[in-house]
């Protein structure tokens, strides 16, 4: 703001004054002109009489003439082309300029002033929009206007408590840098749209009592070389000046992509802005109790270098929200609204398998409005149901809100799959969660296992593995019969694949195909690749028939998991265990 009232302080004043010297000149030549004016035929007499000595050329209106006797009067311009000629043809002397010299002074001026204000408006333009832009650009929120706690944002517990412990690096950086220890810079936070990433982000700011800077990763692609770079210096700087801070980029892909080989046309902008925010960011002290959060919905597009240590080393994962995260945020959102007693929020809840936050947000503002439009005293299940429409309606067909309750089945009895044979085969696995919650992990669900960590692993391990991976489809096949399984088992087979494969080829464990390797078989054209599909395909339907076998016998046991799983979208380890037993 200051800044443009400055440039405010030099233009108008140049302007004026250009303005003035102008009118001034006009009327001055207004007058003058209407001195001695002769009429143009008159004029033409007196050429003719040879009464004339001098005529002045000029683009004005009126031209200066000085007869033989030394009076000077004016005549109309005729604006003819060969003026000069006849004139002369009748022993005119003519002068072209007006010969005045206030007039040629003026234009001078008026020339200089108009270039200098032409020059320094432009320049000025250019400045003024860049710094307009580029504060425009950056959200800021002071430490005291900052209101969003981790109170505000409902489910994804895990996240919230990697943030706090970020509060504390911030607050007391003193405390690590004693032990020598590497603070966090960087941390991506990543997962689908409207999950929260930006409140996460705020409320990391208020809890640590510093300001919030935020920009959008795709305001940093400009078509200018180095506006990208130069727009992320400014941020930091501003940043710094404020002492700590938390930085925010959101759609940090938009810079921070992987670099392609084929160098495409904003690669160069792109570089350079990831370059500036990398050496921004190696650039600050562990001390100076600055973060900077990214967010992302992807972060497998990424770059490396974005990733490495020292710069976003630190990665949390935002899901959608499961039924009772989706049940804290309708509560959250409906909490200064009047809602009829007669809602049930968990029913909302169940209502609404993946939608994200921002999505029961609108949910639940939809539904005030249509209550408001209605003048009705509460907002009831009518509402709702009009709300829901309104809202699913307007969702893009990629997205999953869609998704049928068929869809919800199988995934479930899939997932409830792979973890009840994992917990049948390999009890020594501990089962964190299961989901049918997509996330970048699983297009359906996922369940995450962590295998006990040990050095070398058995063949056991890698057949069970391989017979983990293949419960999904097995139970998907016992439910709802051989000819609709789906492709949700698509990583799954890639992953029986080529651990079947490593297990000949590498770590020779497969009797059929021997204590050979056979990557080096293959570099010396002896390999037999008919023979390794063949036992690859004996492998896998035997391991099939077993997992088949083993799910057949324990097929209660898989329908408690689905059917646990369809209520409540998510199953953790204890309940997990509870079910199995
Ligand atoms: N877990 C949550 N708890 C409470 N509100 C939420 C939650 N998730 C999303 N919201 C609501 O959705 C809005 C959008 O969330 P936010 O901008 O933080 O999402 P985001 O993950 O940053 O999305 P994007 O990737 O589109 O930038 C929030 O302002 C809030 O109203
Ligand atoms: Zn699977």
């Amino acid at each position: 703001m200051n800044k443009i009232k400055k440039i405010n302080l030099i233009i108008i004043p140049t302007f004026l004054i250009f303005i003035i010297l102008t009118i001034s000149i006009y009327f001055y030549k207004q007058n003058q002109n209407k001195k001695n004016i002769i009429n143009y035929s008159k004029f033409i007499n007196m050429v003719e009489q040879n009464k004339i000595d001098t005529v002045y050329l000029s683009d004005f209106e009126y031209i200066k003439v000085i007869s033989k006797d030394g009076k000077i009067f004016y005549t109309e311009n005729p604006r003819i082309n060969n003026f000069k000629e006849k004139l002369l043809l009748q022993n005119v002397r003519v002068k072209e300029n007006d010969g005045n010299l206030l007039n040629s002074i003026a234009s001078i001026l008026a020339f200089g002033i108009l270039s200098a204000l032409i020059l320094g408006l432009a320049s000025k333009k250019v400045k003024s929009q860049s710094t307009i832009s580029s504060l425009s650009n950056i959200e800021y929120i002071s430490k005291s206007s900052n209101k969003i706690t981790f109170k505000d944002i409902a489910g994804n517990e895990e996240a919230k408590e990697s943030m706090l412990e970020l509060v504390d690096f911030i607050k007391n950086p003193e405390k690590f840098s004693k032990f020598n220890a590497r603070l966090p810079r960087g941390v991506i936070l990543y997962g689908p749209p409207g999950t929260g990433k930006t409140l996460l982000a705020k409320a990391l700011a208020n809890e640590a009592n510093v300001p919030f800077f935020a920009v959008n990763g795709s305001d940093f692609v400009q078509v200018y070389v180095g506006v990208g770079a130069a727009r992320i210096r400014d941020l930091f700087k501003k940043a710094r000046e404020k002492g700590k801070a938390v930085i925010f980029i959101d759609e940090i892909d938009a810079i921070g992509k992987k670099r392609s080989l084929k160098a495409d046309s904003g690669s160069d902008e792109r570089d350079q802005t990831l370059n500036a925010l990398l050496s921004e960011m190696s650039g600050f002290k562990d001390s100076e109790g600055i973060i900077v959060i990214a967010a992302t919905n992807r972060l497998d597009v990424l770059d490396d270098a974005l990733l490495r240590p020292g710069r976003f080393d630190r990665h949390i994962e935002i899901n959608l929200p499961d039924i009772k995260a989706r049940y804290e945020i309708l509560k959250l959102y409906a909490k200064n609204k009047p809602i009829s007693s007669e809602v049930d929020l968990y029913k909302i809840a169940q209502m609404t398998p993946y939608f994200s936050g921002a999505k029961l947000e609108n949910l639940i503002n939809e539904a005030s409005i249509i209550a408001a439009k209605e003048e009705s005293e509460y907002i009831n299940y009518d509402h709702f149901e009009k709300a829901f429409n309104i809202v699913v309606a307007g969702f893009e067909k990629k997205d999953r809100s869609h998704i049928t309750k068929t869809d919800k089945k199988i995934t479930a009895y899939h997932e409830a799959g792979h973890a009840l044979v994992t917990k049948l085969i390999a009890p020594e696995i501990s089962i964190k969660k299961v989901t049918i919650i997509p996330s970048t992990k699983g297009a359906g669900g996922y369940t995450l296992n962590i295998p006990p960590d040990k050095m070398f692993k058995t063949k056991k391990d890698l057949l069970n593995q391989v017979k983990i991976a293949m419960a999904g489809r097995v139970a998907e096949e016992l439910i709802f019969g051989k000819e609709n399984i789906t492709t949700g088992a698509y990583s799954d087979i890639k992953q029986v694949t080529s651990i079947l494969l490593n297990m000949i080829k590498e770590y020779g464990m497969i009797e059929n195909t021997g204590f050979l390797n056979y990557s080096i078989v293959e570099e010396n054209n002896l390999i037999n690749n008919e023979k390794i599909i063949n036992v690859l395909k004996d492998i896998t339907d035997e391991l099939y028939n077993e997992v088949y076998n083993l799910i057949q016998n324990n097929i209660n046991r898989l329908n408690l998991l689905a059917e646990y799983l369809i209520e409540n979208e998510t199953i953790y380890e204890d309940e997990l265990n509870k079910l199995i037993n």
